[in-house]
């Protein structure tokens, strides 16, 4: 298991930002972490990193515990803040260079670091600048180079596209999908395609709780609850409806208004239908012409669990 979080609670005074949350991530899991403004998901970041302690619970990150070994808890994980905080006046280099040596990478090795973040993060064409001649994408790209440079197994990621401009998001999600074949990620963020395009599984907060935690598919499936069918069914001769109803998985059947031999079939819950739709129009001589799946949409998941 790469991260564990215990009963993890933060509190602000009187007001409980995060609040008793615990969950798991595996290795090489690219996970991302969904909420409304204010949800509580830099704070929960900011534990994980150490860089701020935990009111209750604990962290423990492959296997190193934040309140008893916060330096190997450091050395594991890479961490991109919120507003990715640079050293602006200097050149890429040098601040990798300076990156390098606060994480502790061996002196020998810290030239053939850089170089390998510069190849990763495709700042080749930009390498000679200083960081403030650069394009807020750009920025980003160091970022995540300062985040990597002494190769952690963990990277956690707060926001890592926010204010880039289309093209920029989806360079940064690409380079976020590729470092996610390597590495456990934590990517945080309160838009929903952005996790949708970049994670394999997501967590949904909202202020201060977990109130999902699934794929995009389970997500969805969840708040679905039973399984929705629209089908089309071409019969010269039996009764369609009445023969959909008696299928054992089927719970209703209704006619699609104005639409010849439509009809939208519920399942039971937990079962699927779309085997025993077809095996009947197999032995009733029927033409199956379409099936398709009623979608709940993953906005409207998120806008129920967080509104
Ligand atoms: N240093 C602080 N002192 C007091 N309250 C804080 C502090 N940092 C955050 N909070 C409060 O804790 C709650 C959670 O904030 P947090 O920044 O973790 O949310 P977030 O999900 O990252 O939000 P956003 O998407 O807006 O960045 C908010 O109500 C915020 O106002």
């Amino acid at each position: 298991m790469a991260i564990v979080v215990e009963n993890l609670t933060k509190k602000y005074g009187v007001q409980k930002a995060v609040n008793d949350i615990s969950f798991e991530i595996n290795t090489g899991e690219v996970v991302g972490f969904l909420g409304p403004n204010g949800a509580g998901k830099s704070t929960t970041m900011k534990m994980i990193t150490c860089f701020m302690a935990p009111t209750i619970g604990d962290v423990t990150v492959e296997g190193a515990s934040i309140l008893s070994e916060p330096e190997e808890v450091k050395r594991k994980i890479g961490y991109l803040p919120e507003n990715n905080p640079l050293y602006l006046d200097m050149p890429i280099v040098d601040y990798l260079r300076f990156s390098a040596e606060i994480q502790g990478v061996e002196k020998s090795e810290i030239p053939a670091r850089i170089g390998e973040m510069i190849e990763k993060c495709g700042l080749n064409a930009e390498k000679h600048k200083n960081i403030q001649e650069l394009s807020k994408g750009y920025r980003q790209r160091v970022g995540l180079a300062q985040a990597m440079i002494h190769d952690p197994e963990v990277l956690i990621l707060d926001e890592p596209t926010t204010g880039l401009d289309p093209n920029q998001i989806v360079e940064i999600r690409k380079l976020i999908k590729e470092l996610g074949k390597e590495k456990t990620v934590i990517l945080s963020s309160h838009i929903l395609s952005e996790v949708e395009a970049t994670c394999d599984r997501i967590l949904i907060i909202n202020k201060g709780r977990i109130v999902a935690d699934g794929t995009a598919e389970t997500l969805r499936r969840q708040a679905q609850g039973q399984e929705l069918l629209t089908v089309h069914i071409e019969a010269s001769k039996g009764d369609i409806q009445k023969e959909l109803l008696g299928l054992k998985t089927v719970e209703t059947v209704s006619a699609i208004e104005g639409k010849e031999h439509w009809f939208t079939v519920q399942s039971r819950p937990d079962a699927s239908s779309r085997k025993e739709v077809f095996d009947l129009c197999v032995s009733k001589q029927w033409y199956l012409l379409e099936m398709t799946g009623i979608e709940t949409r993953l906005e409207d998941v998120f806008r129920n669990l967080t509104n």
